[in-house]
């Protein structure tokens, strides 16, 4: 029997590996590369800022232009990032003696990390080193100058590594909720970073079944001009080869494997416990065809690694010229998870052994004419002006139903000067409580009317009676219910308390409705404090004042009951 013996030697011993975290960002990767634990690697940090440098417990330090920034950072500035390094040139150098691969961790866009890294990466070279590079693009709202200064490295970088990894921090915040803060979009995008660097670490330095060697890695992230697409995922028990390779794809520097489309290499790599199978091995590669191009060149790597226990790694590496990937569209995630039942999360293991025929070139529907809306018409936030509406049919006012009578409960006669003191009214219905009336305070607010509020009226004609509301609420055409609405700092309930029924004529705007002159109030003859006067007498009585008045048994109901007894 002929036996093959597999030789080891083709990996590269971890001793040989060296990680540098260079800069702000390039530190709090690798610190995260640090925490996770990277068996063997070397850890580099490098920075301008002793402050930050001196935080990092994880490995070696070297301190950059210690004459020239005097420990603080490069301010922005990539010219002082660049002479600060060469300061520090020897001391990098010697480190990196001897040193097979070299990951460099570096956010781009600032002034250690810009100017600093094409020098870091030009001298692992001339050391013999595998370089590759794991550089963070600003976020859009970093502004313009930071992104030319990290377009700037990044183009040198391109030319001088191995290989080269880039992150867009724009991506990055895609990996967190929109409300969470800068710190977790961070952390994130530091989180996958550490990934693939792990992943890539695995991929050479573990010895496999298939091995990948640096070669491989090298023909796979071709840097002429192009940039890296990287993928890693992980998964464990049931179903973990589909699972594994769902996370893979979900990485935003695929775009749900869109961009693989396209890709001439790709090295895909499976690392797994000793229980992977090559049925497992067999159902994943049958699932990744789906996003790559028949005619690419797939370098495919595996290992058993007993660490793994029953969990399953996926790495997918591959490049595209920089100019493709600039014009691949963003919503190409979601097309490509229409595109491929893979994506699907309700879309089990089963899309494997039985997979759904490709559907047709997806086609976006042509979006219908839109209506000419009249509830998107954006109206200046004045008051509101209601729109001429045809004259209403004046009704006659009907009677006002009669009021039940009063009834007052006689009070024991006081021996001496009694107090005041009114039997309560029995009330056959609570009612709720009267809104604050329509009276401008201008003491209280002296903001306009309206002005905190944003509706605007809307268009009726052709509308129902039910559709007419008097307003509409921008953000959201069709409320089902209008939110709370303040007029002069007051909050103003939409529900009104139960009404006497009203008279036929139609609402008057509200700036018409005349201005009630308050009753005088007279306490004990005085008044008291400031308070004004209540003059009973000079007040209108009765329902019908002169033709109704409110006397039952020849007393007179609208007097209070201890005037009524004085008299
Ligand atoms: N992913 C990630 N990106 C970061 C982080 N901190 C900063 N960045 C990005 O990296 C860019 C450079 O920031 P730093 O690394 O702090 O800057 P520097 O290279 O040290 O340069 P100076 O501060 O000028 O000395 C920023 O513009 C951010 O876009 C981080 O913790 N994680």
């Amino acid at each position: 029997m002929i036996s093959y013996t597999r030789d080891p030697q083709q990996t590269i011993p971890t001793s040989s590996v060296k990680i540098i975290g260079l800069g702000g960002a390039g530190a709090n990767m690798l610190e995260r590369v640090a925490l996770d634990g990277l068996e063997g690697a070397e850890l580099l940090a490098t920075n301008t800022d002793i402050r930050a440098l001196s935080a990092f417990v994880g490995g070696q330090k070297i301190q950059l232009g210690r004459n020239l920034t005097k420990g603080l950072g490069a301010g922005g500035d990539p010219e002082l990032g660049q002479q600060a390094i060469l300061e520090a040139e020897d001391e990098i150098r010697s480190s990196l003696k001897g040193r097979r691969i070299v990951f460099l961790c570096v956010g781009l866009g600032g002034g250690t990390g810009s100017g600093a890294a094409p020098i870091i990466t030009r001298i692992a070279r001339e050391e013999g080193a595998f370089v590759v590079v794991f550089a963070t693009m600003p976020f859009a709202f970093e502004g313009r100058r930071r992104r030319e200064q990290a377009d700037t490295a990044l183009n040198e970088l391109a030319v001088l590594s191995n290989a080269l990894v880039t992150f867009d921090n724009n991506r990055m915040g895609e990996l967190v909720l929109a409300k969470q803060g800068i710190h977790e979009a961070f952390s994130a995008a530091d989180h996958m970073i550490c990934e693939s660097i792990k992943a890539v670490i695995r991929l050479v330095i573990r010895p496999g079944l298939i091995n990948v060697g640096l070669d491989d890695l090298m023909s796979a992230l071709r840097t002429n001009r192009s940039r890296c697409l990287f993928g890693s995922g992980l998964a464990k028990g049931k179903d973990r080869a589909a699972r594994a390779l769902r996370n893979a794809l979900a990485s935003p520097l695929l775009d749900q494997g869109a961009l693989l489309k396209d890709a001439q290499t790709v090295l895909v790599h499976l690392s797994g416990g000793e229980d992977l199978t090559l049925y497992e091995i067999e159902l994943l590669m049958q699932g990744l065809q789906k996003f790559v191009p028949e005619k690419a060149h797939v370098l495919f790597g595996a290992a058993v690694d007993p660490a793994m226990a029953d969990s399953l790694s996926i790495t997918l590496i591959s490049a595209l010229p920089e100019d493709h990937l600039a014009a691949a569209p963003r919503d190409s995630l979601s097309k490509a998870s229409r595109e491929n039942p893979l994506l699907d999360p309700s879309d089990g293991f089963t899309s494997y052994s039985d997979p759904e025929p490709e559907p047709e070139e997806f086609e976006e529907e042509p979006e219908p004419e839109p209506e000419p809306e009249p509830l998107a018409k954006v109206v200046p936030l004045t008051r509101y002006e209601p729109e001429p509406e045809p004259e209403p049919e004046i009704q006659p006012e009907p009677e006002p139903e009669p009021e039940p009578e009063p009834k007052f409960i006689p009070q024991a006669a006081p021996k001496e000067e009694p107090p005041v003191q009114v039997a309560p009214e029995p009330e056959p219905e609570p009612k709720p409580e009267q809104p604050a009336p329509f009276i401008a305070d201008p003491e209280e607010d002296d903001e306009p009317p309206f002005a905190e509020t944003t509706y605007a009226p809307r268009n009726t004609k052709g509308k129902s009676e039910d559709e007419m509301d008097a307003f509409t609420f921008f953000d959201n055409p069709a409320p089902a219910k209008a939110p709370a609405k303040k007029l002069w700092g007051k909050p103003v309930t939409d529900e009104l308390p139960e009404q006497k029924p009203a008279s036929s004529q139609p609402e008057r705007p509200r700036e018409a409705i005349p201005s009630v002159e308050q009753p005088k109030l007279k306490l004990g003859g005085k008044p008291p404090g400031n308070q004004s006067e209540l003059s009973f007498e000079s007040a209108p009585r009765g329902r019908f004042e002169g033709q109704s008045p409110n006397v039952v048994d020849g007393e007179d109901l609208d007097l209070p009951p201890f005037l009524r007894k004085k008299r």
